[in-house]
């Protein structure tokens, strides 16, 4: 296995898992790398690891360009296990490596994960001097652990972002306009929705600051670098973190004898004929993490659930959890379903809703058992009289 160069002594040594499809409940239909890149200089310094299991591929693509004993510097920009997983075998290679990482966050994660090591913790806007080159650190906190922290090269204008502009995409080509953009576009957004998301807030503050560097390359440590394109992902970063969308719906439900459906397609149908772009989500067929990324770009959410046993659906309360953490801003919202008796569901899922933060712009739509005609025809006036 090779290390593939990305600039005159900088290289891309991390590991490609072309097989996995679930992330920690993410899906991830087109695998993931863990990005982990070497310097060489007058000392040779490692930016990030890979996750355990893969420290075979890393010191593999290191070995292909220098001793990984020779190894000054391992900056860990993030704690999580993807990106630390491989830190024992990297400190067995590397004995005499300082491992830097954020104060206090980076220093007590690492801690609890992997013990006494011979840790070095900066804060922002400490550098270090690597020969010819400086690496300066930038603290992110929460975006999106407490001890995230990016790592910029001034003289080569190259941002090692971690997580940050990111994406799950398992690829043999490691450059933007190597591979195809929507693609990497897709990705980069799903990834957003499902993990920078809830972080909105630190996400645009970290924006600004990037902006101003005028880079070359961002790196980050899942998906492709970018160095074509930067201005297609800092516009999108910039448009997700604002949380503002001005239009557009999406109806997510689950069904177990299609009524809920019946009117999950009636809405569907009513924003459309309003001129409203819509996308309709059945539980049972997508799942959540494919589903979040949509929010970004839409205003209307509409979440619908027959009643199970006094409950709404599982995959409903599955969904409305999992939203409601990651905390989409500036949303309207509506509840609707069918029942027998109780029709408790429906409730339910408005007060999730609520619980989300989202103004409920519909009153919760109730049917009995299988809508009729007349059902469906109310439905459709009701959602068409929020346009007028
Ligand atoms: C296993 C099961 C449990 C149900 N429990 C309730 C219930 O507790 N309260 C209620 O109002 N309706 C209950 N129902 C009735 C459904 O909510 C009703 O049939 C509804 O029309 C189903 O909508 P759907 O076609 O979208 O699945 C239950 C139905 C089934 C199959």
């Amino acid at each position: 296995m090779r290390a593939t160069e990305i600039r005159e002594g900088i290289y891309w040594v991390g590991a490609i898992d072309w097989h996995i499809r679930n992330f920690h409940g993410y899906t991830t239909n087109r695998g993931a790398t863990y990005n982990a890149y070497l310097i060489l200089d007058e000392k040779v310094t490692l930016i990030d690891t890979v996750k355990e299991g893969f420290s075979g591929e890393l010191l593999e693509r290191i070995s292909d360009v220098i001793d990984p004993a020779k190894i000054d510097y391992i900056i860990s920009n993030h704690v999580e296990m993807d990106h630390s997983g491989a830190l024992p075998a990297m400190v067995r290679a590397c004995p005499n490596a300082t491992i830097i990482t954020s104060a206090p966050s980076g220093l007590k994660g690492l801690s609890a994960h992997y013990g006494n090591l011979n840790y070095k913790p900066m804060k922002t806007g400490d550098s270090l001097n690597i020969g010819r080159r400086n690496l300066t650190f930038v603290t992110t906190p929460m975006l999106h652990w407490p001890d995230n922290m990016v790592t910029y090269c001034p003289e080569e204008r190259i941002l090692f972002s971690n997580d940050a502009f990111g994406q799950h995409y398992a690829t043999s080509e490691r450059f933007d306009d190597q591979t195809d953009l929507a693609v990497a576009m897709e990705e980069a957004k799903k990834y957003y929705a499902n993990i920078v998301m809830c972080y909105g807030r630190q996400a645009a503050a970290a924006w600004n600051v990037v902006h101003e560097l005028g880079l070359d390359m961002i790196a980050p440590s899942h998906g492709i670098i970018w160095r074509s394109h930067i201005d297609t992902i800092m516009d999108a970063y910039k448009r997700w973190s604002a949380n503002e969308p001005e239009s557009g719906a999406m109806v997510v439900f689950d069904s177990m004898w299609h009524s809920t459906e019946m009117m999950a397609k009636t809405i569907a149908e009513a924003f459309a004929d309003k001129g409203v772009s819509v996308k309709l989500y059945d539980l049972k067929n997508t799942h959540r993490s494919e589903i979040v990324p949509e929010i970004l770009e839409r205003k209307y959410i509409a979440v619908g659930s027959p009643t199970l046993n006094n409950q709404m659906m599982p995959e409903v309360a599955a969904f409305l959890c999992y939203l409601k953490g990651l905390s989409p801003k500036n949303r309207k919202a509506f509840a609707f379903g069918s029942y027998g008796w109780g029709g408790q569901s429906i409730g339910q899922v408005e007060d999730e809703l609520k619980a989300c933060g989202f103004e409920i712009c519909l009153d919760k739509i109730r049917v009995n058992y299988i809508p009729k005609k007349e059902d469906l025809k109310a439905i459709t006036e009701q959602v068409e009289r929020l346009f007028d």
